[in-house]
Order: structure tokens, then sequence, then C-alpha cells
């Protein structure tokens, strides 16, 4: 059989997503494993399976002109979507290259009639370009649903908090390709040599201007290189390297990381700790505790002890006390729509409610653990307030023994000190800020 090439395998990937109703970073991995593409066909595929997700609201919307309410099977709407991406969003693939490689998967697949479909849809899109600028009947959210491809709920909430230009901004830097980001291991180099040995090893990377232990990475395969496998850095987003210096952990403390898989920002702490102290780095999921391991022992870090448990039994396994404690808790994930795309089109008002419930009772949980002046840092990779500030607000008021701690930001890179709130003690990243993950940290103190 001819070996498939990159839009069919995209397209695969796209319907395996909708059929089992499954996220496209596992798919898009399991696919890309066993079909040993080229380094330029791996990054096509990603580009077209993402893109075609993220845009999934404007390509359906434009595509309704054309189709109406006809039925289409769900690998016809999927090959349309895909093709139409390719059309409005990729510069490099000329329209008919797409228009004509559409037409030929669907012969493939199905028979001369969807081609001619296909093909005739196609081709009216490419004859009414204005097609892509009409938008929807309605009020401005829904205006911003579609042409910015995010759900209208969504947006409402969005423009509620942070009114319409932010809003915009946000949906646009989700809509934009992440860059990659590693997090140089101070235990084994620093920034500036990992910089010299990545040059040598013909990776293209600069300072971050975020954080000062990051390095952004634009070409190379970081993750599969002999400096990755030999523990010089971590692959980090930059807004997730924020969070283990906001803890000031310092060498020999006891600290406590209540949700810690796969271990990015346990890690870190170590680092920061000159491995010295201890670190209990719980999961609710057992099979993630060996992750953690696997990842302290490839960085050289020997302090991280890992455990199974809910974050919420924490308190009766006899753990003793801690001088820091970090809840990077579980999320709705709105900050990293750059990278999981499904997120926006899976998660519902009712998923943030109930999340937000849990993230309250885990902080409650945990609040007992801390050593008195000890300090307790809450993340979240979401940008979302029923998620962030409201759950901290909530605390503070219910728990008289913690305040907002007013000095998180002298341990905040001088980039984003001034993005901290009029508390002093809280700072919500948006993806457009620094084109990084939607990140919040709170950072909290028990009082003496
Ligand atoms: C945001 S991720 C943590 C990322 C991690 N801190 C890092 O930097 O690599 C949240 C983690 O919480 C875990 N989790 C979810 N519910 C939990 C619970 N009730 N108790 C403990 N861990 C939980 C998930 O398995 C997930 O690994």
């Amino acid at each position: 059989m001819a070996k498939k090439g990159a839009r069919d395998i995209a397209l695969d990937v796209l319907n395996r997503v909708e059929e089992h109703k499954s996220y496209s970073n596992l798919e898009l991995r399991g696919v890309l494993d066993r079909a040993q593409l080229s380094a330029a066909d791996t990054g096509l595929v990603t580009e077209l399976v993402y893109g075609t997700i993220q845009r999934k609201l404007t390509l359906d919307h434009v595509l309704s002109h054309f189709v109406g309410n006809k039925k289409l099977q769900m690998w016809v709407r999927n090959l349309l979507r895909l093709s139409l991406y390719q059309i409005r969003f990729l510069d490099r693939i000329p329209e008919r290259a797409a228009v004509h490689e559409a037409v030929e998967m669907a012969k493939r697949r199905g028979h001369q009639g969807i081609a001619s479909m296909v093909n005739g849809v196609l081709r009216n899109v490419l004859r009414q370009p204005d097609v892509w600028e009409r938008l929807p009947k309605g009020d401005r959210a829904a205006q911003i649903s579609v042409a910015h491809s995010h759900p209208e709920w969504l947006v409402r909430e969005w423009l509620k908090v942070y009114g319409e230009e932010a809003t915009i901004a946000i949906c646009e830097a989700n809509n934009r390709t992440p860059h990659s980001s590693i997090r140089s291991n101070s235990l084994k180099t620093t920034v500036s040599e990992l910089l010299d040995k990545l040059a040598q090893e013909e990776a293209v990377a600069q300072p971050s201007a975020l954080s000062p232990q990051a390095i952004v990475v634009a070409g190379g395969h970081v993750a599969g290189s002999r400096l990755f496998r030999e523990g010089f850095f971590t692959i980090q987003d930059e807004s997730s390297m924020l969070v283990a210096p906001a803890l000031a952990a310092k060498p020999g403390m006891r600290v406590l990381d209540a949700c810690a898989a796969p271990g990015g920002k346990t890690t870190h702490i170590a680092e920061l700790m000159e491995n010295r102290g201890q670190i209990i780095a719980s999961d609710l999921h057992p099979h993630k505790r060996e992750l953690i391991a696997q990842t302290a022992k490839r960085l050289g870090i020997t302090i991280i002890e890992p455990i199974t448990s809910d974050a919420l039994d924490l308190p009766d396994r006899g753990l003793g006390t801690f001088d820091r404690i970090l809840l990077d808790a579980p999320c709705s994930g709105f900050g990293v729509i750059r990278r999981k795309p499904d997120l926006k089109w899976n998660k519902t008002p009712e998923d943030v409610r109930a999340i937000a419930q849990l993230q309250y009772e885990l902080l409650k949980a945990l609040a007992p653990m801390l050593a008195p002046e000890g300090v307790l840092v809450y993340s979240t990779c979401t940008i979302e307030p029923k998620e962030n500030q409201e759950i901290v607000q909530r605390f503070v008021k219910e728990h008289p023994e913690f305040v907002l701690d007013d000095t998180l930001g002298q341990d905040l890179p001088d980039a984003v000190r001034n993005q901290v709130d009029e508390s002093g003690a809280c700072v919500q990243i948006l993806p457009q800020h620094f084109d990084s993950d939607g990140f919040f940290i709170a950072r909290l103190k028990r009082k003496g």
C-alpha cells in the first residue's frame, strides 16, 4: 500500500478525534509515532490538525453558506474543513493544490459523486473570498465567536471580565501556533552554557523575554536530543516557569506539591532548592508516580519523594507540616487552548463550576498542613476568574489564619511584576501578554 501523505494522516486524526471523542494531542502522538514522517511532514500534520480544530467554528460558518443543512458524512465534513483551513490560513500551500488534494482524497475514500461535491464547494469558496468576512447576525459575542472560532458562551464570559479588546486579543493569541520553550537545569548548567550547547547541536534557540530560566527554541528536535536525555533541561512553557520561583522555597525546607504530575514544577522547585531539603510530590493517578520519579532521575534530583494520593486525603497521611505547599490545581485549562484546542469545544460552564468546587475543596484540605509563617501557592493554567481570583478570595475570607501575601512581585521576573493585581498577591497572565500560556498564580501566607 502506498505511504499516506500528510493531509491523509491529518484527516485520519481529525476523524478519530471526532469518532472517539479523544484528545487531538494523544491521537496525533500515536499516529506520528507510527507514521515515521520527515520533520517537515510531522510539522505539517501537526499544523493541519491543530489549525483545523482551532478554526472549526469559522470554517463551519463558511461551509454553511455552501452546503446549507445538507447532512454530510463525518469524514467529508472534516475533509472540507481541512481543505478550507489550508486555503484560508496556510500561505505556503497554493489554493489549487489544496483543492486538487481534497478531490483526490474524496475519490480514494468515497466515490466520484463526493469528489465532485467537494470540488464544487471548494471552488465556490475560492470564487467568493468575501465569504470569510461575512459575520453572523446577532450581537458582538456571536460575531466574535464565529470570527475567532471560540464557543459563544466562553466569549460572553470573557467579554464580561476582560472587555472586548482583550477578549479578541485572547482569541487571537489562542489561534496562534505556540512556540516551544525549555527550562535550563540549574543543577547541571547555566542558561548561557546551555545556549552554547544547543547552538553546537544546531538548535535555533534564544533566551526568553519572560523567565530568566527559559530558552525559546524554534528549530531542532530538542525532546529527542542528547542534552535532554542527560538532564540539561526540561520542556516547559514560560508561564509555568513562574510558579516555582513564586513559592520562594529555600534549600533545606520541607515542601509539599499536592498535584505534582508529570513533575514540571516539582523538579523546578528542587532545582531552586539546590537539591537540598525534601519535596513530597503527590498525584492522584498511580501511573504518574513513576513519571515524576523518572523525570527527577533524569535531572539528577534526589530530594523528591513521589507518592500517590488524592490531595483531599493528604491530611490523613501523617506527613506532618510543610514550609511550602504548592497546589497547581486541576483546572479547565482555558489558558492552554493554543496547545490543546479541543478544550474549548469540550468544556462546558458546568465543568467550570464543578472544577471550581474541587479546587476550593483541595485548598481547604491542604490548609492545615502548612506550618505557621509558611507559604502556599495556588496556581492554574486557566483565565477563568471562578477558578482563580474567586477561589483565593473566598479562601482567605473563610480562613482568617491566612493572608494574601502582598510581596509576590518580588519573586517574579521584571516583565511580569506589573501584571500583579492590586492585592499584590495574585497575577493573571493572559496568552497575549507574552505569547505564552495563560496562567494564574496566587501566594498565600499562614500567620505566625
Ligand atoms: C495542572 S496538573 C499538574 C501539573 C504539574 N504540577 C506540573 O507542573 O507538571 C494537575 C494534576 O492534578 C492531578 N489531580 C487531579 N485531581 C487530583 C486530586 N484530587 N488529588 C491529587 N491530584 C489530582 C492530575 O492528575 C494532574 O496531574
